[in-house]
């Protein structure tokens, strides 16, 4: 079993949980009591044919498979505050337990705290997961193309749009990529993280981006250590990072986005 599969495992049996104490149609009772999504596409750029900066995704993220425990963060909304001051476009939350110590409490917590687009980042697996992220005030979710066979890919992106939130559809490799445009998604991400092997080969985006035909967003995930990743990143075609170790570790994270930005900017207009 790939790591990736092992993850899901988990998170399917912590679905059939939160599944025991509430019904779909409790779910989208909710649901509508929510306020509109935010438009992330737009946050992100996407109307902005000019694309002149590098934007920002930065992660609330505990622990990880890879690296273990990254930090405490014991107030997830100052966490995101420093983010969104810092010119962050979207906070990405991720909500997984067993592996990433994450919770719905934090994607709360986090949507109460800022005025920006936020991401529920989670294994997707499940149209419940869809409803459960907007009805705790989500924008987006992400949606990873090696778990969703095409047929759940088209259903679960059409769901998302429905309740009209964006999608991160995340790629790995140039079949991935071919299978994300196929549906449409409007914001692609290449996570350099292989998800089967927690190998990290920040090579692959500059080896992958050009697949992506003018349109959706392009976002570079994982990696990003330092100004020289973000450089390397944005001089390949990236329009936005989503960043989480190094931001959850810095001192200074707000100091630290302003930095990326600027670095990105200078990149992207030296292309
Ligand atoms: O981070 C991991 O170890 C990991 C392992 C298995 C599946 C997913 C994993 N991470 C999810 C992510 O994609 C990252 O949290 C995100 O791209 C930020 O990465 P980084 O900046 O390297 O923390």
């Amino acid at each position: 079993m790939s790591v990736l599969q092992d993850i899901i495992a988990g998170v399917r049996e912590d679905l059939d949980a939160r599944k025991a104490t509430l019904t779909l149609a409790q779910l989208q009772g909710l649901v509508a009591q929510q306020r509109p999504a935010m438009d992330a596409f737009a946050a992100l750029g996407g109307n902005d044919n000019a694309r002149a900066d590098l934007k920002v995704i930065a992660e609330v993220k505990r622990r990880s498979p890879s690296k273990g425990d990254l930090a405490g963060i014991a107030d997830p909304a100052a966490l995101a505050r420093q983010y969104e001051e810092g010119g962050a476009s979207v906070i990405s939350v991720l909500t997984e337990e067993r592996r990433f110590g994450g919770s719905l409490a934090d994607l709360d917590a986090v949507r109460a705290a800022v005025g920006i687009p936020v991401l529920r980042k989670d294994f997707t697996c499940d149209p419940f997961m869809i409803w459960e992220a907007r009805a705790h005030g989500a924008d987006l979710v992400l949606l990873i193309v090696a778990a969703l066979s095409d047929e759940e890919l088209h259903d679960y992106l059409a769901l998302t749009h429905q309740l009209g939130m964006n999608a991160v559809v995340e790629t790995h490799t140039a079949e991935e990529i071919d299978r994300a445009v196929a549906v449409g998604a409007k914001l692609i991400g290449i996570n350099v993280r292989n998800l089967k092997t927690l190998e990290v080969d920040r090579s692959i985006f500059a080896a992958l981006a050009g697949n992506i035909p003018a349109g959706p967003v392009v976002i570079a995930e994982s990696g990003v250590r330092d100004v020289d990743d973000v450089r390397h990143y944005a001089a390949h075609g990236a329009q936005a990072i989503l960043v989480g170790e190094a931001l959850v570790k810095d001192a200074t994270p707000l100091e630290r986005i302003s930095e990326f930005k600027a670095a990105g900017a200078l990149a992207i207009s030296s292309r």
